[in-house]
C-alpha cells in the first residue's frame, strides 16, 4: 500500500496543540491522518496510538464499544508527554465499512457476538491492513514505537511489517452495560488483554 503526503496543518484540542497531517492511500482513495506532538523524528522511541475509524464511538457517542474513550485516552497520554502520534486509519468497522458494521450491529442485537455477526456476514473477524502505516511513519521519521493498545495481535501485525514496536502500552478504559459482552468477546475470541490481568 502506498501513501501520499497531502498537507500538514496546527490541530488545537481540548489537550493541546496537535499538527494533523493528512495521506491519501493511492490504491482506495481513503484519507488518514496523523496527529503528532512534540519532536517525533529525533530517533527516540514514540508513543503511538494507531486507532481505527469508529464513527459510531468515535464521532457519535456510542457506548457499544470502547473506541471514543481510547480515542481520548489515548490523545490526552500523548498531551501528557507533550510527545507521540495517533494514527486514525479509515479501517471502519475492523475493515468491513460503516453500512456493513451497522448490518452487524442489527444482529447482536438479536445475539449474536461480534465475531460470529462479521461470520454471518460473510467477512472475516478481523479484516483490518495496517501496511498504510509504513509510508505514513517513514514520511513523519518515526523509528521506533511503544504502542497504546490491549491487542497482542496489533503489535505482531506492526513489527511483523518493520515496524519496531518497543513497548506494549495498556489502554484499557473501563466497561459500562452496552460493551460488556462486546469486551468479553474480544478477549475470548480476539485475543486482547483483560484488564486488571496486566
Ligand atoms: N465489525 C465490527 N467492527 C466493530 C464492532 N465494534 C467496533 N468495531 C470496529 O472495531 C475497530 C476497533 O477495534 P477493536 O477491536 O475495538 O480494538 P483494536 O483496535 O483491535 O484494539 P485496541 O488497540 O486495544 O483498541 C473499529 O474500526 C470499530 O469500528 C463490531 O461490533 N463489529
Ligand atoms: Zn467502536
Amino acid at each position: 500500500m502506498t501513501a501520499r503526503f497531502i498537507e500538514s496543518s496546527r490541530l488545537p484540542t481540548k489537550w493541546g496543540e496537535f499538527h494533523i497531517h493528512g495521506f491519501e492511500d493511492t490504491e482506495s482513495n481513503k484519507e488518514h491522518v496523523v496527529l503528532t506532538m512534540g519532536d517525533v523524528s529525533d530517533g527516540q522511541p514514540v508513543l503511538v496510538r494507531v486507532h481505527s475509524e469508529c464513527l459510531t464511538g468515535d464521532g457519535l457517542f456510542s457506548l457499544r464499544c470502547d473506541c471514543g474513550t481510547q480515542l481520548e485516552v489515548a490523545l490526552e497520554a500523548i498531551a501528557r508527554e507533550g510527545r507521540g502520534a495517533l494514527f486514525y486509519l479509515r479501517q471502519e468497522g475492523r475493515g468491513i465499512g460503516l453500512l456493513n458494521k451497522i448490518k452487524a450491529y442489527k444482529l447482536q442485537d438479536a445475539g449474536a457476538d461480534t465475531v460470529e455477526a462479521n461470520e454471518r456476514l460473510g467477512f472475516g473477524a478481523d479484516m483490518r491492513d495496517y501496511s498504510i502505516l509504513v509510508p505514513m511513519i517513514e514520511h513523519l521519521g518515526v523509528k521506533t514505537v511503544r504502542l497504546m493498545t490491549n491487542n497482542p495481535r496489533k503489535v505482531e501485525a506492526l513489527n511483523e511489517m518493520g515496524v519496531s514496536v518497543v513497548e506494549r502500552i495498556a489502554l484499557h478504559t473501563g466497561s459500562n452495560p452496552h460493551n460488556e459482552k462486546y469486551l468479553k468477546t474480544k478477549v475470548g475470541k480476539l485475543g486482547h488483554m483483560r484488564e486488571g490481568d496486566e
